[in-house]
């Protein structure tokens, strides 16, 4: 226990411990810190409080609101039922921006391993964690811009970004690269089905090149958050909107999601926070803010935050299907038409947008306001 003392009192020790030398804040955990250093210890009004606007599902919202979508009409392709599919998907997305998928062509056994995965490569040691902190294909890092952030999440995640199989092979973390791999591909189907329903469902065509940009490029993004012994005082995941078209989230069963809705809907008040229950062998979707900004707003991106756990550790996996860097994104025209013309958002390079969101404190829904129009100035 050589520097717990200091590493509690003292943040260069701290950030020392935590990144320098690739424990993270499970290294924290794993010495069952008696409570989290200040770094981690939130100011009053982001805290999550129980009783306010988080509220439980009441039970009669409950299959609205989280019932399980069943793609198998959907990516069969061949039953009448697709449109039936459909509508619920798009319903979904202009409501909450978020549903959870089942029959979604990623077989249980796979779901497991991956999870089995994922703690393997959390719980490796220190060292081999920290070779990845400066990894430009998959990267290592314990909350998400620590170097500026004045409060740090209760998290450690590694990205994982896929242009080849050769490149994920030679940079990926040989403990999980295979299952990970093969996880990211055996989704692809789904995602970019749900993608055309979507954007199928907005008017106009988007024809294969301009799908091939829109969805090329593919993140695969682990987190890990170790027990905390003051949930009330801290967040795994701040509250932030997703960077994607749309996010498929995989988590286990410790729960502690939650989105937060963008206008009334279903029973549940604009801003209120809404938990998002683990379901067995089910996939969770967001909306991502590049779909909510080629739907020119019709589609939420929705806000969500993790909250940490005292008792058990929790892992998740999302796969961002992203554009390509270099794809021009805006609403796309039809939805500008049906808007009487009025566009919510501008035009811009992926790139662009990227480097914003990843240099930009995460609050909310800021990134989304780089490419906001202020249509009442
Ligand atoms: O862990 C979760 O449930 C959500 C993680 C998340 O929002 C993200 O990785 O973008
Ligand atoms: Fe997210």
């Amino acid at each position: 226990m050589e520097a717990t003392a200091a590493i509690f009192n003292d943040e260069t020790a701290l950030r020392d411990f935590i990144h320098g030398r690739g424990h993270g804040v499970k290294g924290l955990a794993d010495r069952a810190v008696p409570k989290v250093p200040q770094k981690y210890v939130r100011p009053p009004h982001e805290r999550i409080v129980e009783h306010a606007t988080r509220r439980p599902t009441p039970p009669h919202l409950y299959d609205q609101l989280h019932l399980p979508i069943s793609l198998k009409a959907l990516l069969d392709g061949s039953d009448d039922d697709r449109e039936l599919v459909v509508d619920k998907i798009v319903r979904a997305a202009e409501a909450l921006g978020y549903f959870q998928v089942i029959d979604h062509g990623v077989p249980v056994e796979l779901l497991e391993a991956v999870k089995c995965s994922i703690h393997e490569f959390f719980e490796q040691r220190a060292e081999e964690k920290l070779v990845l902190s400066t990894g430009k294909i998959a990267t290592y890092r314990t909350s998400y811009l620590s170097e500026k952030e004045p409060v740090w999440d209760w998290r450690d995640s590694l990205t994982m970004s896929y242009t080849s199989d050769a490149e994920a092979m030679e940079n990926w973390p040989t403990v999980c690269k295979e299952i990970m791999l093969e996880y990211m591909k055996a989704s692809s189907k789904m995602s970019a089905t749900l993608v055309e329903a979507l954007l199928g469902k907005l008017g106009g065509t988007v024809d294969e090149r301009k799908f091939e940009g829109l969805t090329g490029h593919k993140v695969v993004h682990m987190n890990y958050y170790p027990p905390c012994p003051n949930p009330e005082l801290t967040m795994g995941a701040r509250c932030h909107s997703d960077k994607s078209l749309i996010t498929a989230l995989l988590q286990d069963r410790v729960g502690g999601l939650s989105v937060k809705a963008a206008t009334d809907v279903y029973g549940v008040k604009k801003g209120d926070w809404i938990d998002v229950p683990p379901v067995e062998g089910a996939l969770v979707i967001n909306v991502g803010d590049v779909m909510q900004i080629l739907s020119n707003g019709r589609y939420k991106s929705p806000e969500h935050r993790v909250r940490t756990s005292r008792n058990s550790s929790r892992i998740s996996v999302a796969v961002f299907t992203n554009p390509v860097m270099s794809e021009n994104i805006g609403p796309l025209p039809q939805t500008i038409t049906e808007a009487n013309g009025v566009a919510c958002y501008r035009e811009f390079i992926y790139k662009d947008y990227l480097v914003n969101y990843v240099t930009t404190v995460h609050t909310g829904k800021r990134p989304l306001d780089f490419a906001e129009i202020d249509n009442h100035a």
